[in-house]
C-alpha cells in the first residue's frame, strides 16, 4: 500500500476544556491501518472560516491525500463543520457518509444526529468525523479499507486501482471459468497472481497482461469514474472467451465464487450473463449434512465444482487464498481498542553517571582533586555541597550528587596518593572538564508524559521490557483460544498405547506449540470423537470459555465429518467452506453474532500447519491490533533449485529450504519430493512456504531457477549460507 499523507483536523468546539482525544486516536488509528507516515494534525476553533482556512491549507498548500476532520457534525449552532467542508470540496461522496452512518447506526440511534460528509476538492478526500473517540474509532473502522482505494481513483492511479478495487470487490468477485479443469484452474490462478499484487515476479508477461485484462474487464463495469478503456491481448482475449463461452450456464453457476449475497451477474467477454442462482444446498440451508452426504464419493476431478442435492460434491464454493483471507480480516473483531501508554516516570529519575569516573565541579580550575567520598549504583543522591578541589569517585548508574556538574572518567586521569587503607585521597585530572559530562539529565530517555507505544493486544520484547523500565505491569490482552482434534482414531500421545487403526493425536501439540511460538495461550484443549454429540459438547463447551475455537480433522467429505453441519446448528454464519489452495481445501471459516470465530482446520497435520499460518495467525494478530500489513508472514522471494516440478491443479504452499549466496543476495529454495499433507517429516527442515502457482495448460511445470515468493516459517531461516 502506498504511504499516503493524510491530515486531521480537531475543531475544539466539543472539547470545552477537555483534552483533543480524537485527534491522537485518528493518528494512532491512520499509523495503524495505513502505516501512515506523514500524518498532519491540527485543532482548529469552530469559527467557519478558520476551518475553511485550514482545510484549504491542508488541500491546496501541503497537498495532503486524505484530510479527516473529526467533531463540529452535530445538530446545534457551533457545529460547523460540514458547511465549512462543502465550501471548499468540488466534489461530494455522499456514500462514504453513508457507509459511516450505517455501521454508526448499528451501535447507537444518536448516530443520525451526525451531518458529516465528505467530498473532494483537486486531489484532497476530505473526510468528517465525529467528535467523541469512540465515534471516531467506530466510523474510521466503517471506511478503513476504502480510503486508499478512494485516493488512487481521486489520484488516477491507474496501475494501483485495479488492484486494490478487486481487493475491494472480494464479496463481489469470481472466478470465471471453463469446462476443462486446466482451463479453469487457468483463470484462477490469473485473478489470484494479481490479486495478491506478486504479479510481475512470478507470471509471465502474456499471463499477467491477460490477468489484467480479465481484471480490468470486471472492474472497468464497476466504476464509471475510471478510464474505460480496456487493455486488450487479441490472442489471450480469443482464447479466453473461446473457452468461457463453450460453458453452459450451469457450469457457470458452479464456477461462481458464491462467497456472500447472491451473485447472478457473470460478466464474460463485453456481455452480461444472467445465470440462475443456484438453489441452496441441504448443508447451507444449515441441515444436518449426514443426510445429504452419507454415502458420498466425489470424483476428484471436479474438486472445484459446486454441489447441489443433485449431486455429492461438496456444497461450499471454493474460494481462492487471497478472497479467503479478506473474509478473515473482515470477519473477525479487534479485540480492544488501541491505547497509548504514557510514562508514569522521568528515566532516568534522577541525574546519573554514565562513566566509571570522578563526579567533579567543573567551574574548578584545579587541576588536583581530593576524593572524599564513594558512590555506587543504588545509593542516595549526595546532597552536602563540596569544594572546587574536592571530589566523589563514582559508578557507572549512581546518582551524581548534588553539587557536581560533570564526571571525567577513569581513564583521563591519575591516581596520586592513596590512604593507607588503600583506599583513594587525590587525583589528578587529565582532561579539562567541560560541565554536564557523562552525565545522564533526568528525562534524557523517556520524559515523564511521554508517548511510550501504542497498545495492541500481543505486545513484543521492546513492548514489555519498556514497560518494566517505567514500572507498569500490564496484561496481554489476546484472545481466549480452544483447540479441538476431532477423530476416533486419535490417542493422546501422552496417554495410553495405540490399538489397531488409531493414530497420535499430533495436531493438538503443533496448534498448541505453534500459537504459543508466536505469543498466544491456549485456554482450553480437547480430544473430541467422530460423532455428532461429542463434538457438539466439546464445541459448546470451548465457546463458554474462549473467542476463537480451531479445530482440525472432520472438516471433509467424510460421513463423519461434522463440524460443519455443527456450526450451522450452533448458529455459526460459514463464510468459506473451501479453499483453493493445496495443502488445505478444506479449510472452513465461520463466526457467529457473539464475535466468536471458528477456525476448522483439515485433519492432515500439514494441511493444518499450512492453514494455520496462511489463515489462524493472520487473524489472531488482527485480533490483537496489528495492522493487515504485519498480520501475515513475511515473505521474500526465492530462486527454485529443481530441475522440474509438476504443478498442481490448485496452487500449493510446499515445504522448502533456504539457502543464501551472500555474494549475490540471492536467496534459493529446495525443495524435497514428497510433499503430501500428511508427512509432517515434511515440516523439519522447512523453513519457509514456496507460493506455487496452480498448473496451467501453458506452464503445466516449473523448473530451476523460477521466480517464487516464500512465506518465512522461522526465525532462522536460511539453512546455508553460501560464497
Ligand atoms: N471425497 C473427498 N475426500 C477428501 C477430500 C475431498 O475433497 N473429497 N479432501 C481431502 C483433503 S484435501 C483433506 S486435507 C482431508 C481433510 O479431512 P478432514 O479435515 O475431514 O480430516 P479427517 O478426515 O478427520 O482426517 C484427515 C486425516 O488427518 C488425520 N488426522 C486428523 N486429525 C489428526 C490429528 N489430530 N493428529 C494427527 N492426524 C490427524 C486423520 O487420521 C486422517 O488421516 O480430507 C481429504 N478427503
Ligand atoms: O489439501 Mo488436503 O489439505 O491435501 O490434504
Ligand atoms: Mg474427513
Amino acid at each position: 500500500m502506498a504511504n499516503f499523507s493524510y491530515g486531521i483536523l480537531t475543531d475544539t468546539c466539543h472539547l470545552g476544556t477537555a483534552q483533543d482525544e480524537s485527534g491522537p486516536t485518528l493518528k494512532m488509528l491512520l499509523q495503524r491501518s495505513y502505516n501512515a507516515m506523514k500524518v498532519t494534525q491540527s485543532t482548529v476553533p469552530d469559527e467557519r472560516n478558520e476551518i475553511e482556512k485550514m482545510l484549504l491549507y491542508y488541500a491546496d498548500d501541503l497537498k495532503l491525500h486524505c484530510v479527516l476532520t473529526t467533531g463540529g457534525t452535530g445538530f446545534s449552532p457551533r457545529d460547523i463543520t460540514p458547511e465549512a467542508t462543502k465550501s471548499v470540496i468540488q466534489r461530494e461522496c455522499p456514500q462514504l457518509a453513508l457507509a459511516m452512518a450505517l455501521e454508526s447506526l448499528k451501535k447507537t440511534y444518536f448516530a443520525a444526529l451526525s451531518r458529516a460528509i465528505c467530498g473532494i476538492r483537486n486531489g484532497t478526500l476530505i473526510i468528517n468525523l465525529p467528535g467523541s473517540k469512540k465515534a471516531v474509532v467506530e466510523c474510521f473502522n466503517a471506511i478503513e479499507s476504502i480510503i486508499p482505494h478512494a485516493i488512487e481513483l481521486i489520484r488516477d492511479m491507474k496501475g494501483k486501482t485495479i488492484v486494490t478495487h478487486e481487493n475491494l470487490q472480494r464479496d463481489f468477485s469470481f472466478s470465471v471459468s471453463s469446462k476443462s479443469e486446466d482451463d479453469k484452474v487457468d483463470s484462477a490462478v490469473f485473478v489470484d497472481s494479481i490479486r495478491t499484487t506478486e504479479i510481475s515476479d512470478q507470471s509471465s508477461e502474456s499471463s499477467f497482461i491477460k490477468a489484467l485484462s480479465v481484471q480490468t474487464d470486471n472492474f472497468q463495469r464497476q466504476s464509471s469514474e475510471i478510464d474505460q478503456k480496456s487493455i486488450k491481448v487479441e490472442d489471450d482475449r480469443k482464447e479466453f472467451s473461446k473457452q468461457s463461452s463453450k460453458s453452459d450456464s450451469k457450469d457457470i453457476t458452479h464456477l461462481l465464487n458464491m462467497s456472500s449475497s447472491t451473485m447472478n451477474e457473470i460478466i464474460l467477454d463485453d456481455e452480461i450473463l444472467k445465470v440462475p442462482t443456484r438453489k441452496k444446498s441441504k448443508a447451507e440451508k444449515g441441515e444436518e449434512r449426514t443426510k445429504v452426504e452419507s454415502s458420498n464419493h466425489v470424483c476428484p476431478h471436479k474438486t472445484a465444482v459446486i454441489g447441489d442435492e443433485n449431486d455429492r460434491n461438496s456444497p461450499f464454493p471454493m474460494l481462492n487464498v487471497s478472497d479467503a483471507l479478506e473474509k478473515v480480516f473482515s470477519t473477525v473483531k479487534r479485540i480492544s481498542d488501541p491505547e497509548v501508554l504514557n510514562s508514569p516516570m522521568n528515566c532516568p529519575p534522577f541525574r546519573a553517571s554514565i562513566k566509571d569516573g570522578y563526579a567533579i565541579k567543573s567551574t574548578s580550575s584545579s587541576k588536583y582533586r581530593k576524593v572524599i567520598g564513594f558512590i555506587a549504583a543504588g545509593e542516595k543522591i549526595v546532597k552536602k555541597d563540596f569544594a572546587g578541589d574536592e571530589c566523589f569517585k563514582i559508578n557507572t548508574g549512581a546518582a551524581i550528587p548534588a553539587f557536581a556538574d560533570s564526571v571525567v572518567q577513569i581513564e583521563d586521569t591519575k591516581l596520586i596518593k592513596e590512604k593507607s587503607d588503600g583506599s583513594e585521597e587525590e587525583i589528578e585530572l587529565l582532561t579539562i572538564p567541560k560541565a554536564k559530562c557523562d552525565i545522564r539529565e533526568i528525562g534524557v530517555d523517556l520524559l515523564k508524559g511521554e508517548t511510550l507505544f501504542t497498545t495492541n493486544g500481543l505486545m513484543d520484547v521492546p513492548e514489555k521490557t519498556i514497560l518494566a523500565s517505567v514500572g507498569i505491569q500490564k496484561a496481554q490482552k489476546t484472545p481466549r483460544i480452544a483447540v479441538i482434534s476431532t477423530g476416533d482414531e486419535l490417542v493422546d500421545p501422552n496417554e495410553g498405547e495405540l490399538n489397531e487403526g488409531q493414530i497420535y493425536d499430533s495436531n493438538s501439540t503443533m496448534l498448541k506449540l505453534l500459537l504459543q511460538k508466536h505469543g498466544f495461550e491456549v485456554k482450553t484443549m480437547k480430544i473430541a470423537k467422530d460423532d455428532y454429540k461429542s463434538l457438539k459438547t466439546c464445541v459448546v463447551s470451548s465457546m463458554k470459555e474462549c473467542d476463537v475455537i480451531i479445530s482440525s480433522g472432520g472438516v471433509s467429505m467424510g460421513d463423519k465429518d461434522f463440524v460443519k453441519p455443527l456450526m450451522k446448528e450452533l448458529g455459526f454464519e460459514i463464510h468459506f467452506g473451501r479453499v483453493n489452495m493445496k495443502p488445505g481445501k478444506p479449510m472452513t471459516f465461520a463466526s457467529n453474532g457473539d464475535g466468536k470465530s471458528y477456525f476448522a482446520l483439515p485433519g492432515n497435520p500439514v494441511s493444518a500447519y499450512v492453514t494455520f499460518h496462511i489463515f489462524v495467525l493472520p487473524a489472531l494478530r488482527f485480533m490483537c491490533g496489528f495492522p493487515k500489513t504485519k498480520c501475515q508472514l513475511p515473505t521474500i522471494n526465492a530462486i527454485l533449485q529443481k530441475d522440474k516440478y509438476t504443478l498442481d491443479p490448485r496452487p500449493e504452499y510446499a515445504r522448502a529450504k533456504i539457502s543464501f549466496d551472500v555474494n549475490k543476495g540471492l536467496y534459493y529454495a529446495h525443495m524435497p519430493d514428497n510433499q503430501m499433507s500428511s508427512r509432517l517429516a515434511s515440516l523439519i527442515d522447512a523453513d519457509v512456504l514456496l507460493h506455487l502457482p496452480a498448473a496451467t495448460t501453458k506452464i503445466p511445470s516449473v523448473n530451476r531457477g523460477f521466480k517464487v515468493k516464500a512465506s518465512i516459517l522461522n526465525l532462522h531461516f536460511i539453512s546455508d549460507y553460501q560464497g
